[in-house]
């Protein structure tokens, strides 16, 4: 265990979290802890503010007030950033500079690595399973640009799995892909709760993660409205709230094949 986190002290502490963007508030005293371990899904309709709170959970937008700790240390003096695995909504790789799909997922051993030291044989063993696991091995050597908004989440999730860290913080993971690689990136993240990592994800229903799901942060407007078992409905699906994004009342199972090109 690192020595900048306290092994008993919950992964990430959000006590009264505001965040606003050009002086409009989007979050307002949100508060809450989640323990090493648990797998949280944040949920709630467009736009209620779920990535501004993975992002301020990160450091990555400022608190306009409240306190964030990672691992018992403030979030200002935390550094264990190999700790993290972060999977953004989607990929920007700077400028269209052309990167390979493994150049892509061996940046994420980047915390990992003495700076200057080529990759060892254990670098190189972790992005081969990280692309193995997203189903991605085959397209290793292709520029990210060829491939679909799909492939790029996967790419995504590639990236922090190789990182082997203890927490994940994934923004809709799913968005995009189809839905049997759903299935497959839902047994990689089974998995990875199995063997104790924290996952933190950011979620427009719960499909195939459902029955890993047991606690959903709701959002709406900017303020938890609830933190507890995620709502079931008649149907037998799962949600956080009324956050659907289709017109009848109910998401559906799984998340709609959209292969969104991301081509630069
Ligand atoms: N960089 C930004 N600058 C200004 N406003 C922003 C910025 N990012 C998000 N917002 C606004 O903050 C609010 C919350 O956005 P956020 O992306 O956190 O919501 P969300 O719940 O993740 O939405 P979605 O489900 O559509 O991804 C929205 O009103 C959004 O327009």
């Amino acid at each position: 265990m690192s020595s900048s986190s306290l092994p008993t002290a919950p992964a990430f502490t959000a006590r009264d979290v505001a965040v606003a963007y050009d002086g409009k508030p989007v979050l307002r005293d949100v508060s809450f802890e989640i323990a090493r371990g648990e797998t949280v899904a944040v949920m709630g309709p467009n736009g209620s503010g779920k990535s501004t709170l993975v992002r301020a959970l990160l450091g990555v937008v400022p608190l306009s007030g409240g306190q964030v700790w990672i691992g018992g240390t403030p979030l200002r003096r935390f550094r264990d950033w190999a700790q993290i695995g972060y999977v953004p909504q989607r990929l920007s790789v700077g400028g269209g500079v052309p990167a390979t799909v493994r150049e892509i997922v061996a940046s994420g051993r980047i915390n990992r690595r003495r700076r200057f030291r080529p990759l060892t044989a254990h670098d190189r063993d972790a992005v081969t399973e990280a692309l193995t696991a997203v189903g991605l091995l085959d397209r290793a050597d292709d520029s990210v640009y060829h491939l679909s908004g799909g492939q790029q989440q996967r790419v995504l999730i590639a990236r922090a799995l190789a990182g082997e860290p203890d927490i994940f913080v994934m923004d809709e993971p799913m968005a995009g892909v189809d839905a049997a690689n759903q299935q497959a990136l839902a047994r990689t993240i089974e998995s990875l709760a199995a063997r104790g990592a924290t996952i933190l994800l950011v979620l427009h229903e719960l499909g195939p993660l459902e029955p890993l799901i047991g606690r959903a942060l709701t959002l709406e407007n900017g303020t938890l409205v609830s933190d507890g078992a995620p709502q079931h409905s008649d149907h037998g699906c799962c949600s956080g709230r009324d956050h659907s994004r289709t017109d009848t009342g109910r998401p559906p199972p799984t998340l709609p094949y959209i292969e969104v090109s991301r081509r630069a």
